[in-house]
C-alpha cells in the first residue's frame, strides 16, 4: 500500500544534500532521497564514491609511480616502478565502501530521518513520488540530485568496455591500453592517471588543445606537456566501438577526423568523458514547473530558492551540480551551508558566495586557476588595465632544487589600483600554490599588500607565488609595507 509522509524537510539527493540535516532537525521529522550511485547503488553521492575522492586516491599512487623521471632530473635512480591495480584499487574502496556504507546505516538509524533508497521524482514543489510509490509532501524541500556523465549516441557504446568515470575506477585489472574521449577535467585526469600507472593512453578530442576552457596560456603549456607524456590526438570524433574478440585489445574504437578519414584503435577499454549534465530530468522538475537554464540546470537566485515562472517558491532550494555553474565539490558544500542556514532561519536569508572560486585538475601536470582568464579580464576592463606576470617555477631556488622544466604561475591584476584578477597555475602543488591569491581576491587584498605585507619562508616552493606577485607592475599604496 502507498505511504504518505509529512516531513518538515525533505531532501532529494545524499551527496551534498546529506549534510543539511544539522542537529536543528533533531527533533523535527526529515526525509532523504536517494536512488543511489548508477554503477554501485552506493549511498553519498558523486564526491565519495566516483568522483574527488577516489580520483584523488589513484592520482596518488600514479604519481609516485612517476618518481623515476623526477628522480633522474637530479641524478637519482630509482627501480622501475611496477603499479599494482588490485592493490591500489582495493585500498581505495576498501576505505570509500566503508564510509558511504557507514554514512547510510547512521541515517536509516537516527529517529528522525527516513531514508528512501529509490529515484524519486517530483509531484509539486513540496512533494514527490518514490518509484515503488512512496508520497512525500514536505514543509520545505531541497534538490540537491547532481549530474551524470554525458554519453554520445554511437553504435557500441553499451559495450562492457566502455567506461564512463562512474565505472572505470572498479575494473578488474591496469588495462594496458586505453582510450580517452575528451579535453576536460576528467579526460585528463584520467589521462595522467593511467599513464602514470604504466597503461598506454591515447586521448583524442574534437577540438585542437586541452582544457581549452582554461587560460589560453596554460591550456597551450598543460597541452604540450600532455602531448609529451601520452599520445593526444586533436579533431577526433568517436563513431563507433565494437568487440575484437581477441583478448589482446578486445575493443576497436572508430574514430572520424575533421577532414572526414576514419582511424581505429585497438585497445583494452574506452573511458568516455565529454561532460556531464544536471540531473533535473530525472527528478522531473521541468514537468513540476521548475525554471531551468538551456543547459538543464535548475534556476536558482543567490539565496539558492528555486525559480517557476520567474519566482523564486518559498520553501524551496536546490544546491550543487543541479544548479550550479561550476560543478565543483568546494562550491556544492558552501551552497549546502547556504541552504542549511535558509531552512533553517527563513527570515534571515544568506547569499552564496560567488566570487574567487577556485579549481584544480589533478592531472600531469596539476592546473590551478581562480578568476578571470587573461581574455575575460581584458574583456572586461580593456587590456591596457591589465598588468601579468607568469613565473617560471625553475627561476625560483626550489624550482633549482627540483630541477623544474615546466611549471608555471600567471597572476592578472588591474595596473591601476593592484586588485587581483585571477591566476592560473600549472606544475607541481599548484592546487596549493593557489590559494593565498584566493585568499587575497576573497578578501579584497591588493597584489602588492600580499606580497609584501607577509613573510614568504624561504626557500620554500611558495616563493614562486611570492615572485609572480612581485613581477605585476601595480601602484605602491602609501606606507607600504617592505
Ligand atoms: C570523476 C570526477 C572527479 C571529480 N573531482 C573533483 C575534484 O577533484 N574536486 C571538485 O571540487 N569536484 C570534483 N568533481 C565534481 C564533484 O564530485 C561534484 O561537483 C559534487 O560531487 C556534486 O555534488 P552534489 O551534491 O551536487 O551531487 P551528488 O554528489 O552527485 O549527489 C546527487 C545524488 O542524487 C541522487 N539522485 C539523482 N537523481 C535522483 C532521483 N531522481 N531520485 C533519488 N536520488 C537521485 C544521486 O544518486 C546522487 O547520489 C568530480 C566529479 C567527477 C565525476
Ligand atoms: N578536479 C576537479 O575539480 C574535477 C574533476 C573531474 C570533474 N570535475 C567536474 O565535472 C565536470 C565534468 O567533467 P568532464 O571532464 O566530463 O567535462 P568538461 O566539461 O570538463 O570537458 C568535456 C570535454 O569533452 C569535450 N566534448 C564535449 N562534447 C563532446 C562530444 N560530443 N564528443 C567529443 N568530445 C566532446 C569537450 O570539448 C571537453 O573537452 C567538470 O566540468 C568539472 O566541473 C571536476
Amino acid at each position: 500500500m502507498a505511504t504518505l509522509h509529512r516531513p518538515d524537510l525533505a531532501i532529494i539527493g545524499s551527496g551534498s544534500g546529506n549534510s543539511l540535516i544539522t542537529p536543528f532537525w533533531d527533533d523535527k521529522k526529515v526525509v532523504l532521497a536517494d536512488k543511489g550511485i548508477d554503477t554501485t547503488g552506493a549511498f553519498g553521492g558523486t564526491c565519495l564514491n566516483v568522483g574527488c575522492i577516489p580520483t584523488k586516491m589513484y592520482v596518488r599512487p600514479s604519481a609516485l609511480a612517476r618518481a623515476p623521471e623526477e628522480a633522474a632530473k637530479v641524478g637519482v635512480t630509482l627501480s622501475r616502478p611496477s603499479a599494482d591495480w588490485p592493490v591500489i584499487r582495493d585500498r581505495i574502496f576498501a576505505r570509500i565502501d566503508a564510509i558511504s556504507e557507514g554514512g547510510r546505516e547512521y541515517r536509516e538509524e537516527l529517529d528522525n530521518v527516513e531514508l528512501i533508497s529509490e529515484k524519486v521524482t517530483l509531484t509539486g514543489h513540496h512533494s514527490f513520488r518514490s518509484d515503488s510509490g512512496t508520497d512525500v509532501k514536505a514543509r520545505q524541500l531541497v534538490i540537491a540530485a547532481g549530474s551524470r556523465p554525458v554519453l554520445p549516441e554511437v553504435p557500441g557504446i553499451d559495450l562492457p568496455q566502455v567506461h564512463t568515470s562512474e565505472s572505470i575506477m572498479r575494473l578488474e585489472d591496469l588495462p594496458k591500453k586505453v582510450l580517452i574521449v575528451g579535453g576536460g577535467y576528467i579526460a585528463c585526469e584520467f589521462a595522467g592517471i593511467f599513464s602514470g600507472l604504466g597503461s598506454e593512453v591515447v586521448q583524442i578530442n574534437r577540438s585542437i588543445g586541452l582544457m581549452t576552457q582554461l587560460d589560453d596560456e596554460i591550456a597551450a603549456a598543460y597541452s604540450a606537456e600532455a602531448e609529451k607524456n601520452w599520445s593526444v590526438l586533436y579533431q577526433r570524433t568517436l563513431v563507433a566501438v565494437e568487440e575484437t574478440g581477441d583478448d589482446g585489445a578486445p575493443v576497436a574504437a572508430h574514430l572520424v577526423t575533421s577532414d572526414g578519414r576514419t582511424e581505429t584503435y585497438e585497445v583494452d577499454v574506452v573511458l568516455v568523458a565529454i561532460g556531464r549534465r544536471p540531473n533535473s530530468d530525472l527528478v522531473g522538475a521541468e514537468e513540476a514547473g521548475i525554471d531551468l537554464h538551456p543547459d538543464g540546470r535548475i534556476v536558482v537566485d543567490e539565496y539558492q530558492r528555486v525559480y517557476a515562472q520567474g519566482e523564486p517558491v518559498e520553501g524551496l532550494y536546490a544546491l550543487g551540480d543541479i544548479c550550479s555553474a561550476a560543478m565543483l565539490k568546494h562550491v556544492a558544500n558552501h551552497e549546502a551551508r547556504v541552504v542549511a542556514h535558509n531552512l533553517e532561519n527563513p527570515d534571515d536569508l544568506r547569499k552564496a558566495r560567488v566570487a574567487a572560486v577556485p579549481s584544480a585538475i589533478f592531472s600531469y601536470p596539476e592546473i590551478a586557476q581562480v578568476g578571470l582568464t587573461e581574455a575575460q579580464a581584458a574583456e572586461r576592463i580593456g587590456a591596457e588595465n591589465l598588468t601579468t606576470k607568469t613565473q617560471k617555477y625553475g627561476d625560483t631556488a626550489y624550482g633549482w632544487a627540483m630541477e623544474d622544466t615546466y611549471g608555471i604561475f600567471k597572476v592578472i591584476a588591474d595596473r591601476r589600483t593592484g586588485k587581483l584578477l585571477g591566476a592560473h597555475a600549472m606544475g607541481y602543488q599548484s592546487s596549493n600554490l593557489i590559494q593565498p591569491v584566493v585568499h587575497a581576491m576573497s578578501f579584497g587584498q591588493d597584489a602588492y599588500t600580499v606580497a609584501r605585507g607577509q613573510y614568504w619562508i624561504h626557500p620554500a616552493l611558495m616563493e614562486v607565488v611570492e615572485n609572480a606577485l612581485l613581477g605585476l607592475e601595480v601602484p605602491v599604496p602609501e606606507d607600504a609595507p617592505l
